[in-house]
């Protein structure tokens, strides 16, 4: 039988502080020590990838000063650590964090004289925390008597096109991956991947999207078809609901691929809304686990869904800041060709469309998006279809799912979940099913979403274990 390897990630909370990181470190270090190889993918200190985005923003308009203030902070903070970890004044690891930090400078600086910050500048930046903290992991595992070598995504291997800011990864990348990370382990190192970044053929930095560090673990494991690919977290796994806003949420013990994509999509910050995708072909698992209860198994997440009779949905998600827009025009939109030319200024614009319903007279089609993407939706919109359409926008929007796949075929589901929201005195403003049936959503009046959610999980029953 092949050995075990594992990649192992570790997010912000993971990683926040000398303390955290040196945690993360022995976790990885026992499966090391029972035999198992180990890949090791972290994020940036918690908090660190909002400060560069905040930072690169001051630069752009002309706030230098504070954008220097920022990084000086952040410099501290990594410096502590390193300290805290053990790093000599005139260690690699300090000398690596001081040279990053100067780059880092520099490039803040180039944004702050041209006053243009590029989704490439913006990358560039943005992947310097992560690329901060595969250092101090190092230095933490060798601290623990184990051998490492830190490498950027690019240098693991993670090729990307060219999409900054939200970049999916080229073919060739398994196939480099294999080659740039075989040779560490099998001489017995671990390799530390500076997650949620690659790069482009031609070698500028990209990221992966808000939460990417998942997604960069599970693209190093589908390369190396790993036995599994770990996600440290601060939470037991996937909750039925969100631990912040129900108090009660439980841990779901398995989930699918697709389930566990549904809940992502809609909101459940647990994980990278694409972090499944590379394992889907190759069926390797997944395992959401809590770094401060190791033993416990966490959230299996592997392609077949199990499901427990009577409890069709699995846990209840939200998506806050939405808007809607509306487009209507008596006799005009039932007309295809309108239709059509609403989906397509959109697709053009490449907004991401939470929801889409359209009434049966055809004279209303109603669109929810991100309030962030809402603008430049209806400019689209005003620019791309007939002027006889009236568009409008409603915001402080909040879309609620329910998630599992249990549903399939099961009557009754939707009225459950509409007489929770009836007694809960919550007024319905969008209503949508998926066909594959893993969900139901519906817009609500973002002021609600919190006391819907916490309605529709008692609904269901989940808070108590979901599955047999
Ligand atoms: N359904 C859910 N299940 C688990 N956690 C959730 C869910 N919805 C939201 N969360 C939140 O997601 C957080 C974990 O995500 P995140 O902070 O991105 O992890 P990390 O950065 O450590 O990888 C949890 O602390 C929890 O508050
Ligand atoms: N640091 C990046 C990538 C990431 O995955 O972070 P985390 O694992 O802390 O969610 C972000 O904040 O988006």
């Amino acid at each position: 039988m092949n050995e075990s390897l594992l990649v192992m990630k570790y997010g912000g909370t993971n990683m926040q502080d000398a303390r955290a990181v040196r945690h993360s470190a022995s976790l990885a270090a026992r499966s090391i020590r029972e035999g198992v190889k180990v890949v090791v993918v972290v994020s940036a200190m918690a908090g660190v990838t909002n400060q560069l985005l905040k930072l690169a923003d001051a630069a752009q308009s002309g706030d230098i000063a504070s954008a220097n203030d920022e990084i000086a902070a952040m410099r501290t903070r990594h410096f502590t650590a390193a300290q805290e970890l053990g790093a000599a004044p005139d260690s690699d690891t300090v000398r690596e964090i001081r040279e990053m930090h100067e780059t880092l400078r520099q490039a803040v600086y180039g944004v702050y004289l041209l006053r243009e910050l590029t989704p490439r500048s913006r990358d560039l930046i943005v992947a310097f925390g992560e690329r901060l903290s595969a250092p101090l992991m190092k230095l933490a595992l060798e601290q623990d008597g184990l051998r490492a070598h830190h490498l950027s995504g690019g240098e693991a291997g993670i090729v990307t096109d060219t999409h900054f800011g939200n970049a999916r990864p080229l073919p060739g990348t398994y196939e480099r991956i294999k080659d740039r990370l075989s040779g560490l382990l099998s001489a017995g190192v671990t390799p530390v991947v500076a997650g949620f970044m690659g790069e482009t053929e031609k070698g500028a930095i990209t990221t992966l999207g808000r939460g990417g560090t998942d997604f960069s673990a599970t693209i190093i494991g589908k390369a190396l078809s790993a036995t599994e690919v770990w996600g440290w977290k601060d939470v037991d796994g996937v909750m039925s609901a969100d631990p912040r806003v129900v108090a009660d949420a439980r841990n779901v013990d398995v989930l699918s691929y697709g389930e566990v994509m549904e809940l992502a999509y809609f909101g459940a910050k647990v994980l990278h809304p694409l972090a499944v995708t590379p394992l889907q072909d190759s069926g390797i698992p997944l395992r959401l686990k809590n770094s401060a209860d190791p033993d416990f198994a966490g959230t299996l997440v592997q392609a077949q869904p199990r499901d427990e009779a009577g409890h069709p949905v699995k846990a209840v998600t939200a998506i806050r800041n939405v808007s809607i827009i509306n487009v209507s025009g008596a006799g005009v939109l039932g007309i295809p060709e309108v239709i059509a030319s609403v989906f397509d200024a959109i697709a053009r614009e490449n907004v991401t469309l939470l929801m889409v319903s359209q009434s049966s007279s055809m004279s209303n089609v109603s669109l929810a998006v991100q309030t962030t993407d809402a603008e430049r939706t209806l400019n689209a919109l005003r620019a791309g279809v007939s002027l006889e359409l009236k568009v409008e926008q409603q915001d402080h929007v909040a879309v609620l799912a329910i998630v599992g796949s249990g549903m399939r075929g099961q009557k009754g589901v939707s009225a459950r979940l509409f007489t929770a929201l009836a007694a809960a005195d919550v007024n319905i403003l969008m209503i949508s099913q998926g066909s594959s049936e893993l969900n139901v959503s519906v817009a609500v009046e973002a002021e609600h979403v919190d006391e819907a959610t916490r309605a529709v999980h008692a609904a269901f029953n989940l808070g108590r274990s979901v599955t047999a």
